[in-house]
């Protein structure tokens, strides 16, 4: 049996197990368990591994077995687990994206309240060609793993005559991108204010992301006018951003709701 714990953070859902139980099967333990119709169902699985006391280290995989740098939401979610469990209300996390702080600013179990240093967003803009679509104006934005961005202002937010779904499914998985990327549909509401769309690297899409809003962002700020304190909202609801200027470390604030521990048979 697989102990996990399942969080969300904005319906953007992760199993976190321990890397102990991972015994190199990482990829097919996430395949399995994060079906949402034969296993217990998330967006990933992210693995924790205690280097030592205090000293954490995260592998993220999507959903499709892939393994991503980093998530920021599922980061999140792993710093609420150790705040319920061990008490622990400021860490840093070591991931393949570098290294993440995390700091609880509220907590009503089970429901916390976190803030996470994302580190330096970089941003590029960019025109990329897909086959039957055409130019797609945008922004290649680096957060830690790779994010285009692309801007909207359809109520709907679709774009180049396809649903934001069709077109991110196009784009994440474009040879332009060898790695595939992650995909957010921007609208800038007001300067204070964007709204997007997330279709996810590795698992489609989804109804919230860390890094996601962080890209979104950073390509409002730095292209769009976009104020450096920004309430950015998704479907699952509203992050907050604050990125000083001097290119300093980017800063997200949001929710984490443990759901629920349990046991899963394994492989
Ligand atoms: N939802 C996440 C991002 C998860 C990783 C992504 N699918 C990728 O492959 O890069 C977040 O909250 O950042």
């Amino acid at each position: 049996m697989i102990s996990f714990v399942k969080v969300h953070a904005c319906g953007n859902d992760f199993l976190i197990l321990e890397e102990t139980v991972a015994s190199r099967n990482h990829a097919e333990l996430a395949k399995k368990l994060c079906s949402r119709n034969t296993s217990i169902g998330a967006d990933g699985i992210e693995f924790l591994e205690r280097r030592s006391y205090d000293n954490f280290f995260l592998r993220l995989f999507n959903a499709d077995g892939s393994e991503a740098e980093l998530s920021g939401n599922g980061t999140r979610c792993v710093a609420a687990w150790l705040a319920k469990s061990e008490g622990i209300t400021e860490l840093t996390l070591g991931t393949h994206g570098g290294l993440r702080t995390c700091k609880v600013i509220d907590a009503t179990d089970p429901l916390y309240l976190i803030e996470s240093g994302m580190g330096i967003p970089r941003v590029m803009q960019r025109t990329i060609v897909i086959p039957g679509v055409g130019e797609v104006p945008g922004a290649m934005v680096n957060v830690g793993n790779p994010h285009f961005v692309l801007f909207t202002e359809t109520e709907d937010f679709s774009a180049h005559g396809l649903s934001w779904q069709q077109l991110g499914a196009k784009i994440s998985v474009s040879p332009l991108f060898p790695h595939g990327t992650n995909v957010e549909f921007v609208r800038v509401n007001r300067p204070e204010e964007i709204e997007f769309r997330i279709f996810e690297r590795g698992c489609g899409p989804t109804t919230s992301s860390g890094t996601g809003t962080c890209a979104s962002s950073t390509a409002a700020i730095a292209l769009r006018g976009a104020s450096r304190e920004l309430t950015a909202i998704a479907q699952g609801g509203p992050q907050q951003i604050v990125w000083p200027a001097n290119d300093q470390e980017m800063r997200l604030t949001g929710p984490a709701e443990i759901v629920c521990i349990g046991e899963a048979w394994g492989l």
